[in-house]
């Protein structure tokens, strides 16, 4: 096929992805190899430690803060009477005002907030189209004023594409606004994270899709809905596939037509980090779906990203298999928010500290350091 042109600026923005420095990652894998510990006895830390070296072009990486971006959005498929989530889409807005409410504990008073909490993480939260009138709050940003078209919602995808090509193109471009403003806010650790009752059907169309997997391989139980839903689920994707809408040949064809708001806010979160040298904590299934489409749009995106755990939707290990990135741990979430990928943080920074402040075997006069 012919593939449509990209504007000037999407463009530009997969063009500043450029692959980690892979000097930064040899110097590091030397000197983790020399530190006080048997030989590998960090795990996969020491992986870790080597990719965020050469995320940050230093074999003593010093990455700072945390934030999760929590972009929220509302899907055609998920209205109506044929429900394909445990949960009626009126949640989706009521969760962003949520994530917004002045609690005791401060901040929101969602998942999210309490591990963001208990991490020292900041929370951003997006409206990227959300069927509802949000009332203003500071901490809220409204895809709408960053460019977007502020649609209450994607169209129904069993029926037609979910949004248009230009939708498509301004909300990634408001989602790198957004990851611009946390990093200019001091952010290092990028999770991206989501809200849309309804988003594990398109995330399982686009995955399906990118994957060139069957449905029934990709589609899952989200928010937990029972066999009949499952089915129903399951032929929506089937429907949505079968329109032939897109190739994956063109990315943002792809996402246009099986996509979400919050989706594609969140692949312009992950294409902005990685351009300006962050690193990319991915929580669940519908972050993963964002991530399959922007390594298929810039490659190098891969080496900038980080598996948080494996969540319990079936067709995350295909996703993270294709990302080849191996999950830092099982807890069987499933909520979605980016709560998975701020509990990873942590992780990743003890994994830079061990790089940046064990001593070697010659500094601290230990022997058996071999060479
Ligand atoms: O990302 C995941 O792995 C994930 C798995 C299951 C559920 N979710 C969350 O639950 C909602 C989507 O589930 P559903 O059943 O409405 O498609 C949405 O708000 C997501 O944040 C998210
Ligand atoms: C209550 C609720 C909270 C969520 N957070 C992310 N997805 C969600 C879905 C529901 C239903």
């Amino acid at each position: 096929m012919t593939v449509p042109l990209l504007s000037p600026e999407l463009t530009a923005l997969i063009a500043a992805v450029q692959p980690a420095d892979t000097g930064a990652m040899a110097a590091a894998r030397t000197r983790q190899a020399q530190l006080t510990k048997p030989l590998g006895a960090l795990g996969d830390l020491e992986d870790i430690s080597v990719r965020l070296a050469g995320v940050f072009g230093s074999d003593r990486p010093h990455p700072h803060g945390v934030a999760v971006l929590v972009a929220a959005g509302d899907h055609g498929v998920a209205a109506g009477p044929h429900p394909v989530s445990a949960y009626p889409p009126e949640v989706t807005p009521a969760m962003v005002a949520n994530f917004l409410a002045d609690t005791p504990a401060g901040l929101g008073g969602a998942a999210v907030n309490a591990i963001a909490r208990s991490v020292g993480a900041r929370v951003y939260v997006m409206d990227a189209g959300v069927n509802a009138d949000l009332p203003p709050h500071p901490a809220l940003v409204r895809a709408a004023d960053l460019g977007a078209g502020g649609r209450r919602g994607t169209s129904d995808l069993r029926t037609g594409a979910a949004m248009s090509r230009d939708e498509a193109e301004a909300l990634i471009l408001a989602g790198a606004a957004l990851a611009r403003q946390a990093v200019q806010d001091g952010t290092d650790l990028i999770v991206p994270g989501e809200m849309g009752i309804g988003n594990t059907t398109p995330a399982a169309a686009l995955t399906a899709r990118l994957l060139g997997q069957d449905a029934a391989a990709v589609t899952g139980r989200g928010t937990g809905v029972d066999d009949a839903t499952l089915e129903r689920k399951v032929a929506a994707v089937r429907a949505a596939l079968a329109r032939g809408g897109s190739d994956p040949a063109d990315p943002l064809g792809v996402l246009a037509d099986l996509g979400g708001f919050e989706i594609a806010a969140m692949l312009g979160m992950m294409l902005q980090a990685a351009a300006l040298g962050r690193a990319v904590i991915l929580d669940g299934f519908v972050e993963g779906s964002a991530a399959l489409l922007g390594v298929a749009l810039a490659p190098a995106l891969a080496d900038f990203l980080f598996a948080a755990g494996e969540c319990a939707e079936v067709g995350h290990a295909a996703q993270l298999a294709h990302l080849n990135l191996k999950p830092m741990f099982r807890l069987g979430l499933r909520l979605g928010e980016g709560t998975g990928g701020v509990l990873a943080a942590p992780m990743l920074l003890a994994a830079a500290a061990t790089l940046r402040e064990m001593q070697t075997f010659a500094e601290a006069g230990v022997p058996g350091g071999g060479a």
